[in-house]
């Protein structure tokens, strides 16, 4: 089917819990093809979000398109699946005997073989899901997920409290399936993660939008240099002026600046002022992960 609508438009999406604004007023877009990693802090509001996407929570606020439709019409056609962290596998059952048996719920699914080789468990086929590791089991939930053939899979932190190497061969599975043209939006705390397997970072911080690029535009916002410098009562606008400059910050003493010109900052500090103990260090991704999704962002 070809769409002229974007996979995902969610706009002034909002809900509370409470005295909680757990998601404010968030707006995103997704085209079909994307693979877009929904980045943030424990309680940035992810889950919230992605239980909205799928129709499992009413929004307080905004709206929810998925195709053009609602959630429930894009569940109901079999254009969405979702792999959750935990739940709703029997452990007795054979991995092929679960694809098989959740294939029955369905109208019409791809073959079990099929979904099995691209979850990357056709080999495990017959062993029982209660024998398989936390990797494997979340592949076969992928699996699952991959049987009404969704134009659109959704991830909520799938790969929580697996080892480097489940992890590893789980995004491998979807990576490789996504090149097939589905839409992946995944729900992550693990920064490697996002970087590793998404075209695209959504930044989220309590409830709202932070920053959004492709991965090499989220990482030059991390390109820039700090200069640190102790300089009591720094004149925080006449910083902010240089050529270049990101953001100053003011420690006690303390001032931090955050430029793509460390040179003159380090220039100014030390000849118009009486700035001493100057550092310069880079920013990684880590660090523009922080400046981004903390209070002081
Ligand atoms: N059912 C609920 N009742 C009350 N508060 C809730 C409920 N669900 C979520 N919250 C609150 O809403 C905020 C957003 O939570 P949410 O689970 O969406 O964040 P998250 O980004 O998915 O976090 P995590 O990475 O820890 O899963 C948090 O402050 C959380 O405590």
């Amino acid at each position: 089917m070809t769409d002229t609508h974007p996979a995902v438009e969610l706009a002034g999406l909002t809900k509370t819990f409470g005295p909680v604004t757990a998601v404010d007023g968030l707006d995103l877009r997704i085209a079909p093809g994307e693979v877009v990693a929904f980045l943030g802090p424990n309680g940035a509001g992810k889950t919230t979000t992605v239980d909205m996407l799928l129709g499992l929570a009413r929004p307080d606020a905004g709206t929810v398109r998925l195709f053009g439709g609602t959630p429930a019409d894009a569940v109901r056609l079999g254009r969405v699946a979702a792999v959750m962290q935990t739940g709703g596998l029997l452990k007795d059952l054979t991995v092929a005997e679960t694809v098989r048996m959740t294939a029955h719920f369905y109208g019409h699914t791809r073959p079990a073989a099929e979904v099995l080789e691209r979850a990357g468990i056709a080999d495990i086929a017959d062993r029982p899901v209660g024998k398989c590791s936390g990797g494997q089991q979340q592949r076969l939930r992928f699996a699952l997920a991959l049987l009404p053939d969704p134009d659109l899979m959704v991830l909520d932190e799938p790969t929580t409290g697996m080892d480097v190497e489940g992890r590893r061969d789980f995004w491998q599975a979807i990576r490789a399936d996504a090149r097939s043209g589905r839409t992946v939006l995944f729900a992550t705390h693990y920064l490697d993660e996002a970087d590793a397997y998404a075209d695209r970072i959504v930044l989220v911080r309590q409830g709202r939008v932070v920053a959004d690029g492709t991965t090499a535009e989220i990482k030059n916002l991390a390109a820039g240099r700090v200069v640190r410098a102790t300089l009591p009562g720094a004149d925080q606008a006449a910083l902010a002026a240089l050529p270049g400059v990101q953001s100053v910050e003011v420690r006690g003493d303390a001032v931090l600046v955050h430029t793509e010109d460390s040179d003159a900052v380090a220039r100014h500090l030390l000849t118009r002022t009486d700035a001493r103990d100057l550092e310069i260090t880079s920013r990684n991704l880590e660090e523009a992960f922080l400046a981004l999704t903390t209070t002081a962002a």
